[in-house]
């Protein structure tokens, strides 16, 4: 199957050898050829260029990009799409005036789900999962990471970790698994926390590593939730199972967890909107990516990351949507880009690189998605016409998406 993509207005995020991921100042840079063509064979860019050297190229379908821009698919690093049920009616309660904390104090978030997902079959739960993922597709998003984290039992965590499997055998979008049991201390470790990280240790790791459930580990670094001492013990015993960190942390209190992740070469730190100079500055030359998730600031009215610091200091930064019930029940990277825009000040390109190529490094798949480059998967999206990429970000809310096409597959 051969895709040709002719008359492209512009062909954005073009990199002949791209990078692992852009820092700094050169985020603010984003290749394009203008009057473009691009091909695909089967599930590969095959070529690109000026559309003055395709006249005699062939393909089984042409699309005509007259007026239309095309950019590599969105790498969401950060979500939480496998779920059971909402939480609209917590939502309420916070318009009502309690806290994300005080509802979480009262059994309400992330145990709250936790509950639901146990009682929900495992079919039931791959269904739920997939109307959200074919939603997100159709956005878009061509590389989804998903954790587990609202089973907090074994039999739960590996019924999600299992849904997520099915997920990544049955879909084009790219899917890497990162397993979350400490998310949150189950009521039934109430008292005794050490108790449910040795369970996780010892019993949920050695069952998920024989089945090959998780490609990373993670942890919620926060007060009242983990603390330094726990997220050491999880992140070590990742290790030892072949699976590098990705970390929760920053989200409300700052207090080293950041520095800990990187000395111990965590391949991201999500969340972030709470950031002190020790934080950016251990970041520095690491490979740590920091990733930075503008909707749940959004949802959640808590600060913005502040990725002008960030990135005047010269570090990368990825965007992602942090989709879940709780914090972020939204999936849209294109809106994640626009509010990154609007919010952090974030531009246009930085914004893209942030949600392509930075995206994939922080899901360790920057070698085959992020950008237009030949060998790489054909993962893009042809917007409609559109009279810039910076009408992107600046059209919050409406889609200007036209077709997406993952893994040579086209989707919308
Ligand atoms: N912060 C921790 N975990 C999720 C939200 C969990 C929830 O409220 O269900 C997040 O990334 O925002
Ligand atoms: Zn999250």
């Amino acid at each position: 199957m051969s895709i040709l993509i002719t008359n492209i207005k512009s062909l954005l995020q073009v990199r002949e050898n791209c990078p692992s991921f852009i820092s700094g100042n050169d985020m603010k840079t984003l290749p394009t050829i203008e009057n473009a063509y691009l091909l695909i064979e089967n599930d590969t860019i095959v070529n690109y260029g000026p559309m003055e050297d395709a006249s005699s190229i062939e393909a089984e379908t042409t699309i005509d990009a007259t007026g239309k821009f095309v950019l590599p698919t969105w790498c969401d690093s950060h979500t939480h799409i496998v779920y059971a049920g909402n939480r609209e009616l917590e939502f309420v309660d916070r318009i009502n005036g309690l806290t994300y904390e005080e509802i979480a104090n009262r059994g309400g978030g992330i145990l709250n789900s936790a509950k639901t997902l146990q009682n929900t079959s495992e079919e039931e739960l791959y269904n739920q999962s997939i109307a959200r993922v074919k939603t997100v597709m159709k956005l878009g998003t061509g590389a989804l990471e998903i954790k587990s984290g609202y089973g907090l039992t074994p039999e739960a965590e590996l019924k999600m970790l299992r849904v997520i499997k099915r997920i990544k055998k049955e879909f084009p979008v790219k899917v890497r698994a990162t397993f979350l049991g400490a998310h949150a201390l189950p009521q039934h470790y109430k008292n005794n926390k050490q108790g449910y990280l040795d369970e996780i240790i010892n019993v949920m790791l050695p069952l998920i590593e024989k089945e090959q459930l998780a490609d990373y580990i993670d942890i919620f670094c926060e007060k009242g939730y983990f603390d330094l001492d726990d997220t050491k013990q999880i992140i070590e015993a990742g290790k030892k199972h072949h699976m590098a960190s990705k970390i929760h942390v920053n989200q409300f209190n700052a207090f080293g967890g950041v520095a800990l992740a990187v000395e111990n070469n965590a391949l991201s730190v999500d969340h972030l909107e709470e950031m002190n100079d020790e934080d950016i500055e251990v970041l520095k030359g690491s490979n740590t990516m920091p990733v930075a998730l503008p909707s749940c600031s959004y949802f959640l009215s808590i600060p913005y990351t502040p990725a002008r610091k960030m990135i005047d200091a010269g570090l990368p930064l990825a965007l992602a949507t942090d989709y879940n019930p709780g914090s972020t029940p939204s999936g849209n990277m294109n809106f994640v880009v626009s509010t990154a825009c609007i919010k952090m000040k974030m531009t246009p390109e930085e914004a893209i690189n942030a949600a392509t190529i930075n995206g994939a490094y922080a899901m360790g798949i920057d070698k085959q998605y992020g950008s237009i480059t030949r060998g790489k998967k054909a993962n893009v999206i042809i917007t409609k016409q559109i009279p810039s990429y910076y009408y992107l970000p600046y059209s919050f809310g409406e889609n200007n998406i036209e077709t997406v096409i993952i893994n040579g597959q086209i989707i919308a």
